[in-house]
């Protein structure tokens, strides 16, 4: 069966050869096609073009999309959907003028997470999650990645795995699994780091890669967290297994860690939201995504990552949500795209092509997600009537999306 969208007032992210990403000056440009038509089948995309070249409407369902805009929907290259209960306490703890570190060192932040996830069900914690889970698709997102990392113990960690595998065999959007289990130090580790890392190389990979439970491998390269000698021993284990790096780096300290993860050529570097002359040196010539996540940046009260001065530099950048309970407990793609053009300063050409052309190269999916290519997976939104595009970041709080379709299908 074949679903023909009709009168589209424009579409946004047309590529007629497909792009792996864009970087720099390039980000500033998304190609659009006016007065539009979209051609499906199946989970496909098999044509496009201009109202005047449309397609006959025999034998097929018809949507008729006056005055609205449709997009490929959003990757979200960095999220922590999977966990158990919630850090509300926390929230209010900041407001009263705690902060994150603050809490962390009250055993609160990550550790409190671990501790409700290890004494939840499997199917507890799936039940949980795959509420979130079908918020962001109707909310737009047709790829996401989740990691684990609220485990911090061998069977924690696969726990959470085991329901991001479930998850992506139960849901039509496109999911990648990261193996987080370098996220934190637990309490009985705190003077014995080599220890836990041990435990993580010899113990936990093996039986990761046994049951094929991930695609790439992370850890949090921070000051009182991961250094960057034990993130270089996590990287260099999970390349064995052939799962690539994606870092959490830079969010509050820079301490060098980006040159060691382009140097053992990470997919993507997170959070940057203190970035040096010398990191951004390093991430030049590099296949290395910069990933930005102003969600959090908002929600925690820490400086924005410095996207004008990278995107001028010339690289590549990302937007993701950090869906987290700690420091965002949303996984709203369109206030992502939303507080990147408003606190960023990027421009909604470059922040939608930061949602989702190089989102999904930041998943390794760029062959078949991030454009309205033919051939790549019927991944699109529809919004409701609007002026133009520009109306997505600028009524930050309105929900301007009418449908959203993932593999073809309506969700
Ligand atoms: N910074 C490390 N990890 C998460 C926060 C984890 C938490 O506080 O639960 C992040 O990306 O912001
Ligand atoms: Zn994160």
């Amino acid at each position: 069966m074949q679903l023909l969208i009709t009168n589209i007032k424009e579409l946004l992210q047309v590529r007629e050869t497909n792009i792996e990403k864009v970087s720099g000056k390039e980000m500033a440009t998304l190609p659009t096609i006016k007065n539009a038509f979209l051609l499906i089948e199946n989970d496909y995309i098999i044509n496009f073009g201009e109202m005047n070249d449309c397609p006959n409407t025999d034998s097929k369902k018809v949507i008729d999309a006056t005055g609205k805009i449709v997009l490929p929907t959003w990757c979200d290259s960095h999220t922590h959907i999977v966990y158990a209960g919630n850090r509300e306490q926390e929230f209010v703890d900041r407001i009263n003028g705690l902060s994150y570190e603050e809490i962390a060192n009250r055993g609160g932040g990550i550790l409190n997470s671990a501790k409700k996830l290890n004494e939840t069900s499997e199917e507890e914690i799936y039940n949980q999650s795959k509420y979130r889970l079908e918020e962001i698709m109707q909310q737009g997102t047709g790829a996401v990645e989740i990691k684990s990392g609220y485990g911090l113990t061998v069977d924690g960690e696969l726990k959470m795995l085991r329901v991001i595998k479930k998850l992506a065999k139960n849901y039509p959007i496109t999911i990648k699994a990261t193996f987080l289990g370098a996220h934190a130090f637990p309490k009985e580790y705190k003077e014995n780091h080599s220890g836990y890392i041990d435990l993580i190389i010899n113990e936990m990979l093996p039986k990761i890669a046994e049951e094929n439970l991930a695609d790439y491998i992370d850890a949090f390269l921070e000051t009182g967290y991961f250094s960057v000698e034990e993130t270089e021993r996590i990287m260099i284990a999970g390349k064995k297994y052939g799962l690539q790096a994606k870092i959490h780096v830079n969010q509050f300290t820079a301490i060098n860690g980006i040159e060691a993860c382009v140097k053992h050529n990470a997919l993507t570097v997170d959070h940057l939201e203190i970035i040096t002359d010398e990191d951004i040196e390093a991430l030049k010539n590099s296949k290395t995504m910069s990933v930005a996540l102003p969600s959090c940046s908002y929600f925690i009260s820490i400086p924005y990552t410095p996207a004008r001065k990278m995107i001028t530099a010339g690289l590549p950048l990302a937007l993701a949500s950090d869906s987290n309970p700690g420091t965002t407990p949303s996984g709203n793609m369109n206030f992502v795209v939303a507080t990147a053009c408003i606190k960023m300063k990027m421009t909604p050409e470059e922040a939608i092509n930061a949602a989702t052309i190089n989102g999904a190269y930041a998943m390794g999916i760029s062959e078949t997600h991030g454009s309205i290519t033919k051939g790549k997976k019927a991944n699109f939104i529809i919004t409701k009537p609007l002026n133009s595009y520009y109306e997505l970041p600028y009524l930050f709080g309105s929900n301007l999306i009418e449908k959203v379709f993932i593999d073809g299908k309506l969700v």
